[in-house]
């Protein structure tokens, strides 16, 4: 039978490891997916650059219409990045009956519904294995090897790049800029490295896990997003002191009121396997009421980690589309219903809603009774205190200083709730500082 044939859109750091992989492992690849799948032609604005990695054989344009226009290409592979033209080109190519693959997880978190009811409108798939977790099969788990699953929680480490500057900045004592330069040399940031670092790159991925896990729609504008920007070295090490690593997670999770979606810094008990997910690489807990918790870890980032996820979509499609109707496998499909199907019964829950612990740093006066005061508040709102870190005063701020560190750690609360007790804890007169407040996950 004659090969697949794929046109690719944009190839750099995940283009060029997709056509490379693919290349390498050609005869495999044909084995397992009953026919070949060539690339036949690209398009990237650097058109130099492209014929540089794919050589003779393969046509190179500069123009990406021409790739969707070529009545003989099965399959667009979507490797630009961004929400501008790669949106319309994907429209486009769904639109002239192409089934589409892309790594492209803003795209997706944001247009996703618009894209997906145009795919499914059209019969073709959308399939995006790359876009979540880099290499780690996260989609496929998520669909179909957990699918006899009600899912309870996902969280994971889903941004290689902030989890890179987290473990260097830990292990080597470097500071955060040079961290990241590293991270873009090595191809592990996006174009805008501030999706990485403000936890936007995460909360995309988030919004598409949550969306598969939980039959909702794709709602990245609900999700709340913080990155690892504002933390601090003694707070990093404070943690470790009292058994945490502060990690980077997207979280979402099934609540008595409905979904939670959230990005954020959070401290996670030394002994847990994702405490212990180091430098670019991703993991995911996720956990389901049948199968109870499993793990994946591997590559979330990097040129051909990435291109594994590519490809394997190219060989679901391509086992698809050859199959005659009769014989084929639909759940190997991705099934927009899942995600088109609104259920209006499940909200994204309110931050002010959200019920996890926390740890608090206060710095405050070198005093007697401070700490009683602090703690009667808590205890008034009703949180109890799990463990409490006091600091001698030289420690903190150097021979003779008249102030010191209190770190609280608390026992689950409404977020809400310690909103309000903690603007009055900060006006007492002994706080003399803005409070540190990072939620702690125990994921158990
Ligand atoms: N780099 C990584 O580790 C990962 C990247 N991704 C996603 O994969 C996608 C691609 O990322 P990278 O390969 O890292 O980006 P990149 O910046 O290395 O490659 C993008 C390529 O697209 C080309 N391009 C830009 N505008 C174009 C246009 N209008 N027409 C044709 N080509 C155009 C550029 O010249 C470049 O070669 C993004 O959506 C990214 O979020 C997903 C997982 C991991
Ligand atoms: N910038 C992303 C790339 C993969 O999605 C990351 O650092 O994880
Ligand atoms: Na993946």
């Amino acid at each position: 039978m004659k090969p697949l044939q794929v046109g690719l859109l944009g190839i750099g750091t995940v283009g060029s490891g997709t056509f490379k992989v693919l290349q390498r492992n050609q005869e495999e690849i044909r084995h397992r997916a009953g026919r070949g799948i060539e690339i036949t032609m690209v398009a990237d604005l650097d058109v130099a650059r492209a014929k540089a990695v794919v050589g003779e054989g393969v046509k190179v344009v500069g123009d990406a219409r021409e790739v969707i226009a070529n009545p003989q290409i099965d399959i667009v592979i979507e490797l630009i990045g961004g929400y501008g033209v790669a949106k319309t080109l994907v429209l486009e190519a769904i639109a002239a009956g192409k089934h589409v693959v892309t790594a492209n997880k803003a795209l997706l978190a944001v247009h996703g519904t618009e894209i997906f009811a145009a795919a499914h409108a059209k019969g073709v798939m959308v399939a995006f294995e790359a876009a979540v977790a880099g290499g780690i099969p996260i989609i496929k788990a998520l669909r179909e090897g957990l699918t006899a699953n009600s899912i309870q929680w996902i969280a994971g480490i889903i941004n290689g790049t902030t989890n890179f500057i987290l473990s260097e900045m830990r292990d080597k004592g470097l500071d955060f800029d040079t961290v990241l330069k590293e991270a873009q040399r090595l191809g592990y940031a996006e174009a805008d490295p501030t999706f990485d670092i403000e936890g936007v790159d995460a909360a995309h991925k988030a919004t598409l896990m949550s969306a598969i896990a939980f039959g909702i729609p794709v709602q990245f504008d609900k999700a709340h997003v913080e990155g690892i920007t504002k933390l601090a070295a003694q707070d990093i090490k404070y943690a470790e002191q009292l058994g945490y690593r502060i990690k980077l997670l997207g979280i979402t999770k099934r609540s008595a009121k409905g979904i939670e979606l959230r990005v954020h810094p959070a401290l996670v008990p030394s002994k847990r396997l994702l405490a212990n997910v180091e430098g670019a690489m991703n993991a995911v807990v996720v956990n389901g009421d049948a199968v109870g918790t499993t793990l994946y870890y591997g590559k979330g980032a990097g040129s051909e980690p990435t291109a594994s996820a590519v490809i394997a979509d190219l060989v679901d499609i391509t086992r698809l589309h050859t199959a005659d109707t009769e014989h084929r496998v639909p759940h190997l499909a991705f099934h927009p219903e899942a995600i088109l199907a609104n259920k209006g019964d499940l909200p994204i829950v309110p931050m002010s809603e959200v019920v996890t612990s926390y740890y608090l740093r206060l710095r405050v006066a070198d005093e007697a009774g401070v700490l009683a005061r602090v703690t009667s508040l808590l205890a008034e709102a009703g949180i109890s205190i799990d463990a409490v870190l006091q600091r001698e005063a030289d420690e903190v701020g150097g021979e003779g200083s008249t102030q010191t560190d209190l770190i609280i750690l608390t026992h689950d609360t409404r977020e809400g709730t310690l909103d309000e007790v903690l603007a009055r804890v900060q006006g007492l007169p002994s706080v003399l500082a803005p409070i540190v407040r990072i939620r702690k996950e125990e994921l158990s």
